[in-house]
């Protein structure tokens, strides 16, 4: 572990909604070495609370349609319920933790998404130059951690919503100019399964052929697709490492012990 190690780690809607399992992911969290970058989804919990206000919540290919009712909500739910819960559950643990937007510091620009034939809303997707490197850099060097939610603007005056699988790789693929990266996708399964119901069987490696197969075999399937995508392009643009994991597992890593599923360029 060298001075100029960072972490990049995102965690999904099924650790945030689960106290148990978020306490234990933070605990492990704030032990990793190096510098490290915490981003949230929290797609469960917008979905629960839209349906509470009436609101219905629709999703296409994984993506919400983010109206203005549903901008409001994902406003209120990932910029503040779970991005101020989980900074002040690092401040306890002596994580000097700093909960941002990409608008916070003009630090993750990007732009609306054109409608094509559908209209996806105030959804923001990046684009090369999204990411304000040195302003995070600065945050980190100044002993900071940032905690990303999965909200975006457009230099406008416009909070757009965005992926947070999105969000995570474009920050390791810009970070990797400035750090050694390492993106970490945390998530409840051990890692990339063969069964998708047997925690056992995870797959330790997997490069861009071996999931050409694994996608014509439908052993990935659903939300897994647009992670790998988003995990392959880390690779391809210059991130040292990708690994995907249970939450629960993270301590594994400081451990040195078997830790989800890795993946790598073609061999
Ligand atoms: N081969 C596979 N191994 C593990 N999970 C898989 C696989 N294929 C599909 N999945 C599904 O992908 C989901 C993870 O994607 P997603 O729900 O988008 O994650 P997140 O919780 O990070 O938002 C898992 O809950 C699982 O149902
Ligand atoms: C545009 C878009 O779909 N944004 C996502 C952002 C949250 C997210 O990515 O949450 P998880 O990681 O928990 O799925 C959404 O609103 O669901």
């Amino acid at each position: 572990m060298t001075a100029n190690t960072l972490n990049i780690i995102k965690i999904g809607g099924n650790v945030i909604d689960n106290s148990e399992n978020l306490y234990h992911f933070l605990k492990d969290f704030k032990d990793l070495d190096g510098y490290k970058i915490l981003v949230h989804g929290g797609g469960k919990i917008a979905t629960q609370v839209s349906e509470s206000l009436g609101i219905e919540a629709r999703m296409i290919d994984g993506r919400r349609i983010t109206d203005v009712e549903t901008l409001r909500v994902v406003t209120m739910v990932y910029g503040g319920l779970v991005n101020k819960n989980i900074v002040a559950q690092l401040q306890r643990f002596g994580t000097n933790a700093i909960g941002l937007t990409g608008a916070d510091g003009n630090l993750i620009k990007a732009r609306k998404r054109p409608v094509k034939t559908i209209d996806y809303g105030f959804v923001g997707d990046l684009f090369d130059g999204s990411i304000n490197s040195t302003g995070i850099a600065s945050l980190l060097q100044a002993g900071f951690t940032p905690v990303f939610s999965a909200l975006t603007h457009d230099g406008e005056g416009q909070l757009l919503n965005t992926n947070a699988d999105t969000i995570a790789s474009a920050l390791a693929v810009a970070m990797s100019g400035l750090f050694e990266t390492t993106l970490i996708y945390c998530f409840e399964k051990k890692g990339v399964l063969m069964d998708v119901n047997d925690d056992e069987s995870v797959i330790r490696e997997i490069d861009p052929a071996r999931y050409e197969d694994l996608k014509i075999q439908q052993i990935i399937h659903s939300g897994m697709l647009p992670k790998l995508d988003n995990a392959f392009t880390a690779i391809a643009c210059g991130v040292k490492a990708v690994v995907i994991g249970r939450s629960d597992d993270l301590g594994n890593i400081r451990e040195n012990k078997p830790f989800g599923t890795r993946l790598s360029k073609n061999t």
